[in-house]
């Protein structure tokens, strides 16, 4: 499971926590505007907005699982099992392969309004990218500062929703999670006043209260519903700091701990990594299931008109900070 999310404080930021059982290697990779991102059916994409973002990397070829472009559009892919329906290619559309889907709206497209227009003419295919990896049944969110949008290929053709709340989560389909809100339409931050019955004196007892019944669980439909209200509700202040913690704080009510989802294989799911790109200035900022402490990657520090992508692995293993040590500069707990 994963879930994905945007928030807008001064700037925009966009991103994930990516759950699995395992994890493929992925990196931080900054693509600059001149690599030429070869497509299966289409001409390469030779010049392109730069963008940043997690991938994995096969030789120099990103994969990527979600990005942010130069113009503030992120783009992120998400399980979509059993749901997922890729075609054939067609004679007069884009057929883009699923795995080239990103870069093809990413390397493009300085908004969401833009990305409607490409996706107009696009036919995403199931053409994989090798043996090694097959096809993936994904769906996406596509936000920029102003709105955000779900994209699923299903069986009748490609839906595009509006994602009014800026949350995707996995099954089931976009519009059937959107409607589920409905259900919850009673939940508040301030305490609950007695509608039960007048007959009785009921009064809240703790704090927090105005909230109960929000699903605790960790399947996709709760999820989506608690970091919808979570994020709905977010206050924050406006600078770097406080944005993005808050950021990493509305994917905190969906982290997954380990032993908490078992699979059928006896793996668990955990929340590998988490992040956060501030769209605006293309940072992105990272936690990992062990390593707790923010670490960043800012685009600009790269040259973005460069024909090679620039991939950082990810900084593993907690760092500590020992408060009353002898000599504060290093001591390894
Ligand atoms: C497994 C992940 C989804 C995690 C998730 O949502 N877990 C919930 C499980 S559940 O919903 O609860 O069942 C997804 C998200 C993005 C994917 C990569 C996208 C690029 C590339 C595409 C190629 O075609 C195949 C290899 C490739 C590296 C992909 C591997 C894998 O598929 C990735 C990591």
């Amino acid at each position: 499971m994963c879930t994905a999310a945007t928030y807008r404080s001064q700037d925009f930021y966009f991103g994930r926590t990516f759950d699995y059982e395992f994890n493929y290697g992925e990196e931080v990779v900054v693509t600059p505007r001149n690599y030429s991102f070869q497509l299966r059916h289409q001409n390469a994409l030779t010049e392109h907005y730069a963008m940043i973002g997690i991938a994995h990397m096969v030789g120099d070829y990103p994969l990527y699982y979600d990005a942010v472009n130069e113009k503030g559009l992120g783009m992120a892919g998400l399980n979509f099992a059993g749901n997922a329906v890729y075609r054939k290619p067609r004679e007069g559309r884009d057929n883009i392969a699923q795995f080239e889907f990103i870069p093809w709206i990413l390397g493009q497209c300085a908004t969401v309004q833009e990305a409607r227009t490409l996706l107009a003419h696009i036919n995403l295919v199931d053409t994989r990218f090798s043996e090694q990896f097959p096809t993936s049944q994904l769906h996406w969110i596509l936000a920029d500062r102003d709105e955000a949008i779900t994209i699923e290929a299903v069986g009748e053709g490609l839906n595009i929703y509006d994602n009014p709340v800026g949350v995707l989560t996995n099954n089931p389909p976009f519009d059937k999670q959107l409607f589920r809100l409905n259900d919850y339409s009673y939940l508040s931050p301030d305490q609950p006043v007695n509608r039960f019955s007048e007959q009785l004196q009921l009064q809240p007892y703790s704090r927090g209260m105005g909230a109960m019944g929000l699903p605790g669980d960790l399947s996709s439909a709760s999820r989506f519903v608690r970091v919808a209200f979570t994020k709905m509700n977010s206050v924050s202040g406006t600078s770097e700091s406080e944005s993005v913690s808050q950021f990493f704080h509305i994917l905190g009510s969906v982290a997954q701990t380990r032993g908490c989802c078992r699979l059928e294989n006896g793996k668990y799911e955990i929340t590998i990594y988490t992040s956060c790109c501030n769209a605006d200035r293309g940072i992105y900022y990272y936690t990992t299931y062990e390593n707790h402490q923010i670490t960043a990657v800012d685009m600009y520090r790269e040259n973005l008109d460069g024909e090679i992508p620039v991939h950082y692995p990810l900084v593993q293993g907690e760092h500590i900070l020992l408060q009353n040590a002898a000599d504060t500069t290093e001591e390894k707990l």
